[in-house]
């Protein structure tokens, strides 16, 4: 049984989304909504999915101009700290490469930090096109929560979480928060540290 405080309060975001279909077995959106939004009293109006009949450079744009509105209109945030927009929460996950969002390890995205919303069109991870937040925005949330199961990550745990001294820093190395950063591991991940 799931229950959630004050659904009605709730904004719903994606920290990174592919640029398909909302039905597409590859949507972030999908997965979110048959898993969790379709079973718990958040209003529809409340949850921002990306504008999926755009190409990934319009859906960006149109995500960070949704994001700039939703500033004006006090429902989101300024970090007082950043400048950037600051979510209570963002509940993060990570690739075995030590991808978040879809900021992929080596990619020029990495080191974005004037666009709060970006694309890309080569994820090395399929679908190759996607919308994503940047750094400053992730890294200007109060809370992050990220979550890491399965021993196929136990390497990028270990870069991320362990004494390993890597030349080069994971994406996920550069993972922080305004308040508190919060990892949750199942065994498997946790077995290199
Ligand atoms: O493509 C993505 O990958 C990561 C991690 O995914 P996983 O399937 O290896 O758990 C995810 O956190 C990110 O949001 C997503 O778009």
């Amino acid at each position: 049984m799931l229950i959630l405080l004050n659904g009605a309060k709730w904004h719903v975001f994606w920290v990174d989304e592919r640029v398909v279909p909302k039905d597409h077995e590859d949507s972030n959106y999908k997965l979110a909504y048959d898993g969790f939004l379709s079973k718990v009293p958040i209003a529809p109006g409340n949850v921002y999915a990306i504008n999926d009949a755009l190409s990934a450079e319009g859906a960006a744009d149109d995500y960070e101009t949704c994001l700039k509105h939703l500033v004006k209109k006090g429902i989101i945030a300024l970090s007082s700290v950043s400048g950037y927009p600051k979510f209570d929460l963002m509940l993060l996950g990570m690739g075995p490469d030590g991808h978040l969002a879809s900021l992929f390890p080596g990619h020029p995205l990495v080191n974005e930090k004037e666009k709060w919303v970006t694309f890309i069109k080569d994820s090395p991870k399929p679908p190759p096109e996607r919308i994503t937040f940047t750094f400053p925005v992730i890294n200007s949330s109060a809370y992050n929560a990220m979550v890491v199961a399965g021993a196929g990550k136990a390497a990028a745990v270990h870069s991320a979480l362990g004494d390993a001294k890597n030349s080069e820093k994971l994406p996920v190395e550069l993972l922080s928060a305004e308040g508190e950063l919060k990892w949750f591991l199942d065994k498997a991940a946790a077995s290199k540290l």
